[in-house]
């Protein structure tokens, strides 16, 4: 069935960014629809990181354009491109949590984009806020460590406060760049599961970095595959055959691949 334009699929089109010599996103063209789990591949220097940071605006495209809907993203200017930023959360590899701060205090900076200047300034919350950011750390069980300084968590507890700072920005999208790169096995599936049950539970679309083949195959609905900036696969996990990686990595690329997949299949569980 072919599905109308939602007004939450986020299209990028003829999407590049160049570093002086280095065209580090070349000409990305693809549709996301709403509600999608899309994990996006490729090795160190693809361009994963810069197409997310252009999906949120962190940075300017040097062409193209990126929109969420009707909206046009690249346009957006003051006020609706700081909207956009609060509607786009993002988690990154090294958490960006306020160590010396507990943790219902960091989840609850994720509300700080919604709020004034002054209110901001003062970090002042109301209770709605409290109880949705206790409600957020239920969901990610971390509800014990409400009280306790992020700096003292395990990375994966620091990566879930992450993910429920986020939630409470209330997104209408989520980027996640390498969330579980630092991470060791155990703690990786259990930041990729609480990815995977936000997308299913509340239908939030999520694009992922993930630079290990078997995490993409495990939990996204579509993959794509990157090489110096451009989109060299788009599709289901069972298309990417390891012949498909071959043919785009090379056999040095299948192999580096394959070591991820050995070392890691039996720590990353796969959801049934
Ligand atoms: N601010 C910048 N200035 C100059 N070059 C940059 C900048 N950001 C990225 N690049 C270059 O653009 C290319 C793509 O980098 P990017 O970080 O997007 O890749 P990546 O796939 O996310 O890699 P990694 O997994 O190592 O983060 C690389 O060649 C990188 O050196």
């Amino acid at each position: 069935m072919v599905r109308a334009m939602s007004h939450q699929d986020l299209t990028l089109t003829g999407l590049s960014k160049a570093f002086s010599e280095t065209r580090a996103v070349d000409r990305v063209s693809l549709t996301v629809k709403s509600g999608q789990f899309v994990g996006v591949i490729g090795r160190s220097g693809a361009g994963k990181s810069t197409l997310l940071r252009l999906v949120n605006r962190l940075i300017d495209p040097t062409e193209g354009s990126v929109s969420f809907g009707t909206q046009e993203i690249t346009a957006l200017r003051g006020r609706p491109l700081r909207r956009w930023r609060a509607e786009c959360a993002m988690i990154f590899q090294q958490f960006n949590l306020v160590e010396r701060l507990d943790v219902l205090t960091n989840v609850l900076i994720g509300r700080l984009a919604h709020h004034g200047f002054v209110s901001s300034m003062a970090m002042r919350f109301t209770d709605a806020e409290r109880a949705m950011a206790l409600e957020a750390l239920d969901r990610l069980s971390l509800v014990p460590q409400a009280l306790q300084r992020a700096g003292t968590l395990s990375g994966g507890q620091q990566q879930r406060v992450a993910i429920a700072k986020a939630l409470v920005q209330q997104p209408k999208i989520m980027l996640a760049d390498e969330p579980i790169a630092s991470l060791d096995p155990a703690n990786a599936t259990l930041v990729m599961e609480a990815l995977k049950t936000i997308n299913s539970e509340d239908g939030l679309t999520v694009l992922v970095n993930l630079h290990t083949l078997d995490t993409a195959r495990a939990y996204c609905d579509r993959i794509v595959a990157m090489r110096d900036g451009r989109v060299m696969f788009d599709g289901t996990a069972r298309q990417l055959t390891d012949d498909v990686v071959r043919d785009i990595y090379g056999i040095e690329g299948l192999q580096e691949f394959n070591e991820a997949v050995t070392s890691t299949a039996a720590r990353v569980k796969v959801p049934a």
